[in-house]
């Protein structure tokens, strides 16, 4: 079931530097729960915009809203929204002697979850994210795809509303990239997913909403009509990408 219209996640007028040089400018959008995909070229601001989305970067200006409330107003908000986020960073980073319910354990813990949730949580990740027969290997002996997984069921241990992704399938070929979208669609019932890609072509079959950075600022790339195949689908996104800044 889809969440109410107020626990959307939006950003207004955000404007994002390292420095003193602006990599987005008041870049304005709005975050529902299914999943966007936030695509753009080498630099345009995809990795940026979701690390200000986690938090991991104050804004220069502008604000970021769930529902409702400004997440960098107080102490108290910042605390309260970052408990709702789950965050799966680019770089995979898990030691790789631990095994997969290990680094479920510590995530609920870093979470703080009461630790008779655990079983449950940890039982609910792995089903989400198709790791059940995995769950005592270690880490280490994993595919690329697959302790990416682990690290999408991290962050899903305390059933967080706000799912963030940097490039998810960087190094995935299709059979993990599939993997991950299935348990990604399943998050999206409830939460709000939001992850960058580069790869346009998967749009079509992962995205319900696609924004693109570009020029400092994001555009909303039309969400096509969803009665048409999924070949004319990338095909119409692969032409939005590529028509002008007017169009
Ligand atoms: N920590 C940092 N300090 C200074 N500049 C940074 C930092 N991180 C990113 N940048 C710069 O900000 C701009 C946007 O980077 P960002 O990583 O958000 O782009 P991206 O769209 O995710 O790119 P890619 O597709 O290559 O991952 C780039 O010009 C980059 O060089």
């Amino acid at each position: 079931m889809r969440r109410p219209q107020s626990d959307a996640l939006e950003i207004d007028g955000l404007t994002l530097a390292y420095g003193g040089t602006n990599v987005l400018e008041q870049a304005t959008a709005r975050f529902a729960a299914e999943i966007t995909c936030v695509v753009g070229t080498n630099g345009a601001g995809k990795s940026t915009l979701l690390r200000a989305l986690a938090t991991l970067i104050r804004p220069g200006a502008g604000s970021i809203r769930y529902g409702e409330v400004d997440v960098w107003g107080s102490a108290a908000a910042l605390r309260d929204y970052r408990a709702q986020v789950g965050w799966v960073p680019q770089e995979i980073d898990m030691p790789g002697s631990a095994s997969v319910i290990q680094v479920l354990r510590y995530a609920a813990w870093l979470k703080e979850l009461p630790r008779q949730a655990w079983p449950h949580a940890e039982e609910r990740v792995l089903s989400i994210t198709g790791l059940g027969e995995l769950a005592g290997r270690p880490v280490g002996r994993l595919s690329g795809g697959q302790r990416r997984r682990v690290m999408l069921a991290a962050a899903l241990i305390s059933t967080p509303r706000i799912v963030l992704l940097d490039e998810p399938t960087v190094g995935l070929d299709s059979e993990h990239r599939t993997a991950l979208y299935d348990a990604l669609r399943l998050v999206a019932q409830e939460s709000i997913v939001v992850l960058s890609t580069h790869l346009l072509e998967d749009l079509a079959s992962i995205a319900d909403v696609a924004i693109e950075a570009v020029g400092g600022g994001l555009r909303p790339i039309d969400a096509p009509n969803s009665d048409v195949d999924v070949a004319d689908r990338a095909a119409f996104y692969l032409r939005r990408m590529s028509s002008p800044l007017t169009s």
